[in-house]
């Protein structure tokens, strides 16, 4: 179980056959979710990480200890902020729950977390592993519900924090509710991340870059690079490879191993991303390939959310495909000229998840990270999130972290206890 270290990417090792109880969440994730079984277990797979990686940050977490004059000292504690809430996306159900329970739990918080009413199965299966694993009754708790059980959550006096995972507009609300009794907030939001690729790419590597940014997880991924600005001289070369490979992406019932693409999440959000195909239409955008309503040939089938995936051409910054998270799986692919020009462009949007560039020129690869204002950049590959890797976003996109030590601070609070070694101050002369 162990060959598979990664994220949200496909390391080949983990496209291993699993079994065991990991084999059977991730099957349960793909009844919830939709997605293919082999990125099921990824998620597993890096949820598992996760757990494993915080439980074993817990033993080391410790203060500092300040020298002050005449032999007094201070020191630090970092200790618990108590009940945390946890709001979860529909996405990466399992995954999510593991990214914000672990850190919360080795921090010694306890933690009430909410999934989506649309995957509401595999945070259960999480509750159980604890039990199982010693956890305390109480320690780790889902309550099941939608925007309404959100809501008691975030305005409850008794929580001291909320972690949520989902769309800006829910996450201005989360923030503004939590403000009433001040609770520390992670917001873990929306993207439209761009993707960059110089001409002096290693081309092959550039467009399964591509297809991984746009079409994990059905495109229902948060940090998606869905604006892909490629440089003008290789336009040509790199629409055909991308379109013939989007064209053969196995699309059906995601239990199987071949699959690569399930189905959407709900039929509502089915219809909205393809209006949004059919607005970017309307726009002048040129569909190159996909974009539709797809039923597999397997009769059972028949009703299911599955759509092509789609790469569209001929698109503008101005298209609402362009400056609107889709999550979905539609690309939008624009041409630029010069690295001035595509940062001024990539960087134009209220959001800040993620970034990506792809280039043989390393000097040019640092200075466009650096340039970028997004809490990722991904050099010469995109969707990986390994779970030492600290992730989240900028801008719009929210604040705070997931993964890497850094998010113990996002859990705790810090203790300051100044010690005195000699006599008090007879200050007032009394
Ligand atoms: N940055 C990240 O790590 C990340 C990861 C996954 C998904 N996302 C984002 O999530 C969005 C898709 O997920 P979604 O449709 O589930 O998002 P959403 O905002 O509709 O819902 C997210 C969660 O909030 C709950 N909720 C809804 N209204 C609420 C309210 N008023 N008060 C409290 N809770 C409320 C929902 O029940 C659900 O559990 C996309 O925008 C995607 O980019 C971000
Ligand atoms: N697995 C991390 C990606 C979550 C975003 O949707």
């Amino acid at each position: 179980l162990k060959a598979a270290k990664g994220g949200v990417g496909f390391p080949s090792s983990s496209l291993l056959p699993m079994t065991g109880t990991n084999y059977n969440i991730a099957k349960l994730e793909v009844i919830n979710n939709g997605k293919s079984i082999t990125e099921a277990r990824v998620d597993i797979d890096v949820s598992w990480q996760s757990l494993e990686y915080y439980a074993g940050i817990a033993g080391t977490l410790a203060g500092q200890h300040i020298q002050l004059p005449g032999g007094s000292f201070a020191y630090t504690r970092r200790e618990a902020l108590g009940v945390c809430v946890g709001i979860g996306a529909w996405n990466y159900p399992f995954q999510i729950a593991c990214w914000k329970s672990a850190p919360a739990l080795a921090c010694g918080n306890a933690m009430v977390f909410k999934p989506s009413p649309f995957t509401a199965v595999t945070a259960v299966i999480l509750a159980e592993i604890y039990k199982e694993a010693g956890v305390p009754d109480g320690l780790f708790n889902v309550v099941q519900g939608g925007a309404e059980t959100g809501t008691l959550l975030c305005n409850h006096p008794g929580v001291a924090k909320v972690s949520f995972t989902g769309s800006v507009p829910t996450g201005k609300k989360i923030m503004e509710m939590s403000a009433k009794t001040v609770k520390q907030v992670t917001l873990e939001l929306g993207g439209k991340s761009p993707l960059i690729i110089f001409k002096d790419c290693e081309l092959e590597n550039a467009v399964r870059g591509a297809l991984m940014a746009n079409f994990l997880t059905q495109g229902e991924v948060c940090c998606n690079g869905t604006r892909v600005y490629v440089q003008r001289e290789i336009m040509p070369v790199f629409l055909e490879e991308v379109v013939k490979r989007t064209k053969a992406i196995s699309i059906g019932d995601p239990l199987l191993e071949d699959t690569r693409m399930g189905a959407l999440i709900t039929r509502q959000h089915l219809d909205k991303v393809l209006g949004f195909v059919s607005q970017a239409k309307k726009e002048g955008a040129k569909v190159l390939c996909g974009g539709e309503a797809f039923t597999p040939i397997e009769p059972k089938l028949k009703g299911g959310y599955y759509m092509s995936p789609c790469v569209l051409d001929n698109c503008t910054d101005d298209m609402t495909c362009v400056k609107e998270e889709i999550f979905g799986p539609v690309m939008s692919v624009m041409p630029f000229d010069t690295e001035e020009e595509v940062l001024k462009r990539a960087n134009n949007t209220t959001f800040g998840l993620a970034s990506g560039v792809f280039t043989r020129d390393i000097s040019r690869a640092h200075r466009v990270a650096e340039n970028l204002q997004a809490g990722t950049c991904f050099i010469n590959n995109y969707n990986i999130s390994p779970v030492e890797v600290p992730f989240g976003g900028y801008k719009q996109s929210g604040f705070g972290r997931e993964n890497g030590q850094v998010t113990i601070e996002y859990y705790s609070q810090l203790k300051t206890v100044v010690v005195e070694m000699g006599a008090v101050d007879d200050y007032f002369n009394c």
